[in-house]
């Protein structure tokens, strides 16, 4: 069964002139222990559909399930009781600017209304958890950006809950405090076996740690992917301009197949692919000439990926035997 169960769900947000779908018909299924990736440009609807997770944000259509419960059937008390499984942290961490870090932490325990003594015990623990043991009496205003977010990340995992969201968790801090930050939240999935969801616009964090990812735009799903193959094979063309966006992969400003003469392809490859002397290969068991216009790798979670821009000159009929043995050596071939 899967943790969480996104079925047709749909979120209309009107007035009296306008009418926007912010989320139309979307349906996902997310595992336990993952951590799931949305991603897509501005206005495409990502907060307001894991708002809908939560029911932060009432969908106008569409059930949710949490291990099988759905949320939308709730009243309030049990929609409260429910809501304790789902920790969630935002792009501005969201942390109570007159309460120190102990207390900013100790909140959702006191509304649980857990003893002194036990709240002692389980923030000291959390702090040691995210790093912070020294933080203790700092006000946020006290704190860099990353700091903020771990003192948000503890008070989310406070309650231990089944799942993290995370709405742009990342966004407002620089490359290493990302880095840090999502090194946090990996451990968390594995030593906590919590479920992540994070919604980003950022390609780097969904590299860095997801396993799988869905892209919206206007208010859907256009491909759900895991995140290897869609740096392998992506779908659409706003995957494949997320992956561009990622520093060293420029190809597609710089490279226009009309600058040269032969048969410009893009190769990808995964895993052990990447490993063997493929373009050497193709040079010597082939009557061809090869320009290698770009090449790259990108480190995954689980795996590589490369990518290699190479410009093919020969005979159709030769250049179509390369296509065949790259194929069979199991290197993804894209004519550009
Ligand atoms: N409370 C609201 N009332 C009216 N329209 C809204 C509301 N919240 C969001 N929208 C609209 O819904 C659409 C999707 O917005 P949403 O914030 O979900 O997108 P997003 O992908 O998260 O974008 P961003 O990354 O900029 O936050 C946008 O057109 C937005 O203007």
């Amino acid at each position: 069964m899967f943790l969480i169960e996104i079925s047709n769900v749909s979120k209309k947000f009107s007035n009296s002139t306008t009418e926007i779908d912010a989320v139309k018909n979307v349906s996902l299924k997310i595992n336990k222990g993952e951590i799931f990736g949305i991603i897509g440009l501005s206005g495409a609807g990502k907060s307001t559909l894991i708002r809908c997770l939560n029911r932060l944000e009432e969908p106008t259509e569409g059930h949710i399930l949490i291990d099988g419960v759905d949320l939308i059937n709730l009243d309030k008390k049990d929609l409260r009781k429910e809501r304790k499984e789902i920790g969630m942290i935002f792009q501005h961490f969201n942390l109570l600017s007159q309460k120190n870090v102990y207390d900013n932490i100790a909140l959702p325990l006191q509304l649980e209304k857990m003893d002194k003594a036990k709240i002692d015990n389980r923030v000291n623990e959390l702090l040691e958890y995210v790093d912070l043991k020294d933080k203790k009496h700092s006000y946020p205003s006290e704190l860099s950006g990353g700091q903020k977010q771990r003192v948000a990340i503890a008070r989310a995992i406070a309650n231990n809950p089944k799942i993290l969201l995370s709405d742009e968790g990342t966004s407002a801090l620089d490359p290493k405090t990302t880095k840090s930050i999502l090194n946090l939240l990996k451990k968390i999935r594995d030593e906590l076996n919590i479920t992540i969801v994070m919604i980003t616009h950022q390609m780097e964090v969904v590299k860095e740690v997801c396993d799988r990812v869905a892209i919206m735009e206007n208010g859907q799903v256009i491909e759900e992917n895991t995140v290897e193959n869609l740096f392998k094979e992506p779908k659409t063309k706003i995957a494949k301009t997320f992956i561009n966006s990622l520093q060293g992969n420029i190809e597609d400003e710089i490279i226009h197949p009309n600058d040269f003469q032969g048969k410009l392809i893009r190769l990808s490859f995964l895993g052990n692919s990447a490993k063997k002397p493929i373009v050497s290969k193709v040079i010597r068991n082939f009557n061809i000439d090869i320009n290698i216009l770009s090449g790259n790798i990108n480190k995954l979670q689980s795996t590589n990926v490369g990518h290699l821009v190479l410009e093919l000159i020969g005979e159709d009929e030769e250049i179509n035997k390369v296509f065949l043995f790259l194929k069979n050596e199991d290197v993804h071939v894209e004519v550009i």
